[in-house]
C-alpha cells in the first residue's frame, strides 16, 4: 500500500479501536476498510491470500456491528432487514394475477390439440358459442364478441395466424368482409361505429344482457321478444334474430330444446359456455317458479321485482307478493300490473287512481303508541276506550242505545297529546285506521278534494270497523264564510254530508275522530256531528311527573325523588310537549359540560348523568307555550260544548 493509504488505514483503525465512534461511524469505517482492501487487491498491492484474510476479519467485524442488537455498539440491521424482507414479500392476499397470457395459452397442449381439431373441421358452420359476427348492412357493421373467453379465443386465432378464421367469416352468406389485414381491432371498432355496442353483448340464444346490467332470462317464446329484440340485437344477422324471436333458441324455462329447466342450447351438444352454466346454477339456486296470476309474456325481471324493494317495518302495510285475485276481497282494488281494478260495487264510481291514493297514502299506522305512553288524561283515555276499543271487540253488546258515538272531537291547548291519542287509537283499536290531514285534501289534490272525501268514506265503509282520524280538523271544517274559495267550500260541504251519513247510519262501524286546538273555529254543523267532544287539558302535576319519569327512565340520571317533585312544581302550566322539551334540554346539560376538546374522543359511558342542576338550567330557557288567557278560552269552550266532567 502507498504511504497515504497506510496513513488513512491507521487513522481509521485508531478511530475504531478508540471506542469514540457511534455504531454508524464504526460500520462506515469497516466498510471503507473492506473497500480499501478490495482496491489494494485489485491494484495488486496485496496478495490474494492477504486480501482474503483481511477481508474475512473485517467482514466479520462489519457484520457484527450491523447485526448486534445492542444499541450502543450495533445497528440491529438483521431484524430490520428481516422486517424489510417481510414487508416486500408478496403474500396470498395480494391480488392474484394469472400467469396465463394469450401466448402461453397457445402453448398449452390441450389448446394446441383443440386448435388442431378446429383447423381440420369444416368451417362452413360457425361454432355456436363463438358468435363473432361481422355485420353486412350498408349503414355499417357490427362486431359482437359474446364473452370474454370467446374474445380471447378470437385473439388466439388472430395471434396464431389462423387464416381459416377470417375465411369462415368472409364466406358466411350475406356478410361483408374485412380483409384480414384491415380488420379493425375490436376496441377501435366499437369506438368508431355508431351502430355498434359499447360493451360485449351476449348472443348466446338463451341469455342476453339487459341495459340494467342484470342477466335476463327469456321466459316464454311469445311475450319476450318485443322487449329486447331491437335493443339487444345490434347485429344485423336477421336469421339469428328471427330464430331468437321465434323462441327457437335456447329457452331456460320453456326451451324448445328440452324440458323445462333444460339448458342445453344446442341439440346434440353437451357443451355449455361459462355464462350458460352460471345461469343454470343461478336458476337452480333460486328455483324460479312462475307466480300465480301472472300474465304470460311479462319479463322475468318484472316478476322478480314484485314488491321486493318496499320497506317493511312492523307497522308498514302488508303488501302481498301475490296479486289479489278477483273476488278474494270484495272491497279492495286488485293490484294488477295495470290500473287498479275496483271490484266492490260501492267503489265502482270512483276513479281507481283516487281509491289507490287513499289506500296507499292515507292508511298509516306510524310508530307504535301504547295507552301507558300517554301520561294523565285518564278521563279522555277511558272514554275513548269505551267508544273505540270495546265496541270493536264486542259489537254485539254495544248495540242500540249502547251504540258508540260515531264522532269524537279532541280539543285542547297545543302539545297536550291529541295527536298522540290518535296514534294510540291507530295501534290499539284493531280497526282500519285512516289518518288524514286537512292539508292533504285541500292542497294536494286541488279540485279533487270532494271526490277524495267521498272516496275516503266509501273505502272506510268497505273496511269496517274503521277509524278516520282527522288531525287539525279546524282547517278542514272551519266555519263557512262568504268570501272563501269555492273548492274548499265544496270539500267542507261534502265532508259534512259524509260525516252525517257515517255518524247516523246505525249499521256502519265507522268512527270519525277529529283533533284541534282551535275548537272555536269549527263549523257548528261539524261540531254537532262530532258528538263526543273531549277536552284534552294541560297535564296535571301527576301527569307531568309521569312524563319526566318515563323520559328519564331511558337516560342515565341521578334525579332524586325530592328533586323530581321540585321539577314538577316548577313546571306548572307546561303542556306535555313543553315537558318533553324541558327533559330534552336538561339531557343536553351533561353534554354541554364536556370540554370542547374532549367531545370528539369521549365515550358514551363517560358522559355524566343528568342532574337536578340540568333541570334548573333548562327551566330558565323553557317556558310554557300556553298562556292563561288561552287556557281560559279552552275552559270556557269545554264548559259550553265539552263532554268532560
Ligand atoms: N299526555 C302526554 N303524555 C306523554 N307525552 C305527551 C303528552 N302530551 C304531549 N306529549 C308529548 O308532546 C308531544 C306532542 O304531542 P301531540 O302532538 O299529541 O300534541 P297535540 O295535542 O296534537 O298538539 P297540537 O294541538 O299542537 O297538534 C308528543 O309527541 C309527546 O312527546
Ligand atoms: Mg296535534
Amino acid at each position: 500500500m502507498s504511504g497515504a493509504h497506510l496513513d488513512e488505514w491507521q487513522r481509521r483503525s485508531f478511530d475504531i479501536s478508540s471506542g469514540s465512534l457511534t455504531p454508524e461511524q464504526t460500520a462506515d469505517a469497516y466498510r471503507a476498510h473492506i473497500l480499501s482492501i478490495q482496491y489494494a487487491w485489485a491494484g495488486s498491492q496485496l496478495s490474494e491470500a492477504g486480501a482474503a484474510s483481511l477481508l474475512r476479519t473485517y467482514c466479520e467485524r462489519y457484520a457484527a456491528v450491523l447485526d448486534s442488537d445492542d444499541s450502543r455498539t450495533g445497528l440491529n440491521n438483521y431484524a430490520e432487514s428481516v422486517l424489510h424482507l417481510a414487508r416486500s414479500q408478496k403474500n396470498y392476499s395480494d391480488k392474484w394475477e394469472s400467469g396465463l397470457t394469450a401466448d402461453s395459452l397457445l402453448k398449452l397442449a390441450s389448446v394446441q390439440k383443440m386448435l388442431g381439431a378446429k383447423m381440420e373441421r369444416d368451417f362452413s358452420v360457425a361454432p355456436a358459442d363463438v358468435n363473432i359476427t361481422v355485420g353486412q348492412e350498408s349503414r355499417g357493421s357490427s362486431y359482437s364478441v359474446p364473452l370474454p373467453t370467446v374474445r380471447s379465443e378470437a385473439t388466439m386465432f388472430k395471434n396464431a395466424g389462423v387464416s381459416h378464421f377470417n375465411s369462415e367469416v368472409n364466406h358466411a352468406p350475406g356478410n361483408s368482409t374485412f380483409p384480414s389485414s384491415e380488420r379493425p381491432r375490436d376496441s377501435d371498432f366499437i369506438a368508431s361505429n355508431p351502430n355498434s355496442i359499447s360493451r360485449p353483448v351476449v348472443q348466446a340464444q338463451s341469455v342476453y344482457n339487459h341495459p340494467s346490467g342484470l342477466p335476463q332470462i327469456n321466459i316464454g317464446s311469445t311475450g319476450g321478444p318485443q322487449n329486447f329484440q331491437s335493443s339487444f340485437y345490434p347485429t344485423s344477422n336477421s336469421a339469428k334474430r328471427k330464430n331468437f324471436s321465434n323462441g327457437e333458441g335456447f329457452d331456460v324455462n320453456q326451451g324448445q330444446h328440452g324440458s323445462r329447466g333444460s339448458v342445453d342450447p344446442r341439440p346434440g351438444t353437451k357443451f355449455k359456455s361459462a355464462r350458460e352454466q352460471f345461469m343454470v346454477e343461478q336458476q337452480k339456486k333460486h328455483s324460479y317458479q312462475p307466480q300465480r296470476g301472472q300474465t304470460p309474456g311479462l319479463g322475468a325481471a318484472m316478476k322478480k321485482s314484485l314488491g321486493a324493494n318496499r320497506p317493511r317495518g312492523a307497522f308498514s302495510k302488508f303488501v302481498s307478493p301475490i296479486p289479489r285475485q278477483e273476488g278474494e276481497d270484495g272491497c279492495s282494488s286488485s293490484s294488477s300490473h295495470q290500473e287498479p281494478q275496483i271490484v266492490d260495487e260501492r267503489l265502482k264510481n270512483f276513479e281507481p287512481k283516487i281509491v289507490e291514493l287513499i289506500m296507499s297514502e292515507i292508511m298509516d299506522h306510524g310508530a307504535p303508541v301504547a295507552w301507558e305512553d300517554i301520561a294523565g288524561l285518564e278521563f279522555a283515555k277511558t272514554t275513548i276506550k269505551e267508544i273505540v276499543v270495546w265496541p270493536m271487540l264486542r259489537p254485539d253488546i254495544f248495540t242500540g242505545l249502547r251504540g258508540p258515538p260515531k264522532g269524537i272531537l279532541l280539543f285542547g291547548p297545543p302539545g297536550t297529546g291529541k295527536t298522540l291519542i290518535g296514534k294510540c287509537i291507530a295501534c290499539q283499536s284493531g280497526a282500519t285506521f285512516f289518518s288524514i290531514s286537512a292539508s292533504s285534501l285541500t292542497s294536494k289534490w286541488v279540485g279533487e278534494g270532494e271526490k277524495m272525501v267521498r272516496a275516503l268514506f266509501a273505502i272506510a265503509r268497505c273496511h269496517q270497523p274503521a277509524v278516520i282520524f282527522i288531525d287539525e280538523i279546524d282547517s278542514l271544517l272551519s266555519q263557512r264564510t262568504d268570501g272563501e274559495h269555492d273548492s274548499s267550500r265544496r270539500i267542507k260541504t261534502e265532508f259534512l254530508v259524509q260525516l252525517d251519513g257515517a255518524t247516523t247510519a246505525a249499521e256502519d262501524r265507522i268512527l270519525v275522530v277529529g283533533a284541534t286546538n282551535r275548537p272555536q273555529e269549527i263549523d257548528e254543523a261539524a261540531r254537532r256531528r262530532l258528538a263526543k267532544r273531549l277536552y284534552i287539558p294541560l297535564p296535571e302535576a301527576a301527569a307531568r311527573k309521569q312524563i319526566v319519569v318515563n323520559l328519564m327512565a331511558k337516560e342515565k340520571n341521578q334525579l332524586r325523588q325530592q328533586e323530581l317533585e321540585s321539577v314538577v312544581t316548577a313546571s306548572e302550566g307546561f303542556s306535555g310537549a313543553d315537558m318533553t322539551l324541558l327533559c330534552r334540554e336538561a339531557a343536553l346539560g351533561p353534554i354541554r359540560s364536556i370540554q370542547l376538546s374532549d367531545i370528539a374522543t369521549i365515550t358514551a359511558d363517560q358522559v355524566r348523568p343528568i342532574l337536578y342542576g340540568d333541570f334548573q338550567e333548562a327551566l330558565k330557557t323553557v317556558r310554557p307555550s300556553v298562556s292563561t288567557k288561552e287556557l281560559d278560552m279552552y275552559e270556557e269552550w269545554n264548559n259550553t260544548y265539552g263532554c268532560g266532567r
